[in-house]
């Protein structure tokens, strides 16, 4: 069995696991665009239309030749002749022509020979058929451009992007109704331990249900993955090598919750070592929580060994997991993950070489947020229920003193 004496820091360690996967690219599905929330793109998507398809008003007010207003003034106003009006989703059937104005909404089309909109209230009606303008506006003021947006053929969204509720109105807006995704990863989640039962049983002694097979399953469904479940295997290497050896055939990804320590009967690493190349890659790293975190690389797919600890266990997922369920499913444009500065309201004290995460509640004040630590063990779950986020306490600190300001990641 490996030491874990040496111990990585955690971005030394997620590297070295990173580095270990092929960059093979993800099987790829084809969805409709209103399910595709999360999804990533395989093939970059181009506009097959400009946007916006016409010349828009953005203001209720009057479409005008923009050379007609110049000078206008509440003193010195510009006279114009009301010719229409713009009926909203139908294209006027006039040209503007030098002197006139026509009515026109918000979104309605900019009739031909117009190239500007004066807002309503910068105009009045003094006689019937005719307009008072009372400011002048610049040529293209309060309209939008025919392709001010996109331009056809534009790459829109490229490959390997994972879709926000922005990407699905911008497919909506270009009538792309369906596209081409990578599949959701599997991922395999096997709970191990001989006290561990599953939550609709009634508790004996010495008993607990399963968390964590529920709470990381539920992080891989937020993250993009297909969570399945493999149920609580007994702690015996027999019972956990034929369910990881299943696990590993069905799916892209492994996650076993406990065992992960280094007491005798604690044999996850000694069985996932066995499924190589490469095997175990890492077994500990320098955080706390999490110490006894296994990270290792079974035929090419990736399996995380968490500590069984819920709290330890959901801690560590939530710093490894997206980055690895990122790379299985094609994400090429990392975006910088959820999290706030806060100012602690205690000391913090800290292990030199360590790299802390501690749950916080944030409040919010007028200068800024005030991160209140939440005393945990790593084995009670509700202290993270109880959480905004965990607070990051660098290595190179020997804890933080009240009032300095560190970074929170949000759960
Ligand atoms: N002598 C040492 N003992 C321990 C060390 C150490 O360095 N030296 N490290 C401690 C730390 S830190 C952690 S973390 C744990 C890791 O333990 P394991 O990963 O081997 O997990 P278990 O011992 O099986 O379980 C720990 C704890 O969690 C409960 N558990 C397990 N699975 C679940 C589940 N699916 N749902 C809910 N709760 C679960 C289990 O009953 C234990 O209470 O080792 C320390 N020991
Ligand atoms: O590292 Mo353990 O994860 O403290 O509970």
């Amino acid at each position: 069995m490996r030491e874990f004496l040496t111990l990585l820091s955690p971005q030394a360690a997620l590297e070295r696991w990173l580095n270990a996967l092929s960059d093979s690219e993800p099987d790829g599905e084809d969805i409709p665009s209103i399910e595709a929330l999360g999804r990533v793109t395989i093939a970059g998507i181009r506009a097959p239309e400009p946007m916006p398809s016409f010349p828009r008003s953005t203001v209720d007010g009057y479409a005008v030749r923009a050379a007609d207003t110049f000078g206008a003034s509440d003193s010195l106003p510009a006279y114009l002749r009301l010719v229409g009006e713009v009926g909203m989703g139908k294209a006027p059937d006039f040209i503007l022509q030098p002197g006139q104005a026509a009515l026109i909404y918000t979104g309605g089309m900019l009739p031909e020979g117009a190239d500007a909109v004066v807002m309503l209230e910068h105009t009045q009606v003094t006689l019937p058929g005719e307009i008072e303008v009372l400011r002048a506006v610049a040529v293209g003021e309060n309209v939008l451009k025919v392709g001010e947006d996109v331009q056809v053929g534009d790459e829109v969204i490229p490959a390997g992007v994972r879709l926000r509720p922005a990407e699905i109105g911008g497919l909506m807006g270009l009538g792309i109704t369906k596209l081409r995704v990578a599949k959701r990863p599997r991922v395999g989640i096997i709970s191990s331990g001989d006290e561990v039962i599953p939550p609709d049983q009634p508790l004996g002694m010495a008993q607990v249900r399963d968390i964590n097979s529920y709470s990381i399953g539920a992080l891989v469904d937020m993250l993009g993955g297909i969570p399945q479940r493999y149920g609580i295997v007994p702690d015996r290497e027999e019972a956990l090598r034929e369910v990881l050896t299943r696990a590993l055939s069905e799916s892209q990804m492994v996650i076993i919750s406990a065992g992960s320590s280094i007491s005798t009967r604690d044999l996850t690493a000694r069985v996932m070592d066995e499924m190589g190349p490469p095997g175990v890659l890492v077994h500990g790293i320098n955080i706390r929580p999490g110490k006894p975190t296994i990270l290792a690389v079974c035929n090419g797919k990736p399996v995380l060994g968490l500590s069984g600890n819920p709290v330890s266990a959901l801690v560590v997922a939530s710093l490894f997991l997206p980055a690895v369920l990122d790379k299985l499913s094609g994400v090429k444009l990392q975006r910088p993950r959820a999290r706030v500065q806060a100012r602690l309201t205690i000391n913090l004290p800290s292990q030199a070489g360590r790299e802390d995460y501690v749950p916080v509640r944030l409040m919010e004040t007028q200068e800024g947020y005030l991160a209140e630590p939440i005393f945990y063990k790593s084995n009670l779950i509700f202290s993270l229920v109880r959480a905004d986020g965990v607070l990051r306490i660098p290595a190179d600190a020997t804890g933080l003193g009240l009032g300095a300001t560190a970074e929170v990641w949000l759960l």
